[in-house]
């Protein structure tokens, strides 16, 4: 079966600096995928770049065989860390502008998100805690009908009930013919919802293995690999 998300020999350069070098795995349906690595390792550059928001600056990416551009945008949603939508908007607002821009969005799972994630529709976006902002930005990557999904770093700084919710979410929402990748350096908790794991450090892949695999090749939890793996 052709991969959802293949990616080959990319690297990326801010000027001098090399966030990327050399990255290549492929991602498949029916996959959770976290993306994982410490601060400035290179996972938000990645996801730019599978989202189109960046070009590389070598190699190649393909979406369900298309190279990036925008049929694979029409594929791909991507809830950024930070958020896309405006203070003065209240959450009705925030879902009809998604409705309009996006034509794979489906209003009436966002209405049955918002009701899990105890959102009201009249809430103004300004208003709304980080968890709850975060909950809002999930409703909104996750309503859509794409094959891909990028969510970078979506429980950072939330606390830990709040976490749970929003893992909770991403379990249930998540559609089997999709691909979901999860970028993250919070790696406690959350190995849960993996099915694999991708390790980037220094912007190079150094690990992409299935989270079963791990547990029962290596005998060790994702927390306890990445600890040895990002050791200082
Ligand atoms: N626009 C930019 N210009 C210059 N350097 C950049 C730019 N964006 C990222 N970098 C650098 O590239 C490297 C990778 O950054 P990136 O944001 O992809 O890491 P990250 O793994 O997402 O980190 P974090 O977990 O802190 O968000 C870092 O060294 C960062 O400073």
């Amino acid at each position: 079966m052709e991969p959802v998300l293949e990616v080959a020999q990319v690297g990326k350069r801010y000027g001098s600096k090399e966030a990327l070098r050399d990255v290549s795995f492929k991602a498949g349906a029916g996959k959770i995928i976290g993306l994982l690595g410490s601060n400035g390792s290179g996972k938000t550059t990645l996801m730019k770049l599978v989202a189109g928001i960046a070009a590389p600056s070598s190699g190649e990416i393909r979406i369900c065989g298309e190279p990036v551009g925008r049929q694979s945008r029409a594929m791909t949603s991507f809830m950024p860390d930070k958020p896309m939508t405006e203070p003065w908007m209240r959450v009705k607002d925030a879902i009809a502008f998604s409705a309009d821009f996006f034509a794979d969005f489906d209003r009436a799972k966002a209405k049955e998100m918002l009701s899990f994630m105890g959102l009201s529709d009249r809430d103004r976006v300004s208003s709304l805690s980080k968890g709850m902002n975060e909950r809002l930005q999930l409703t909104l990557a996750l309503s859509r009908n794409a094959r891909l999904y990028l969510l970078d770093e979506p429980i950072g700084g939330v606390d830990p009930v709040a976490r749970e919710k929003i893992l909770d979410a991403i379990v249930q929402y998540y559609s089997e013919d999709s691909c979901l990748i999860v970028s993250t350096h919070l790696v406690t908790d959350i190995e849960r919802i993996f099915d694999e794991v991708i390790f980037v450090k220094d912007g190079r892949l150094v690990l992409h293995e299935e989270v079963e695999q791990i547990r029962m090749t290596r005998g060790r939890s994702v927390v306890d690999l990445f600890k040895e793996v990002y050791a200082e």
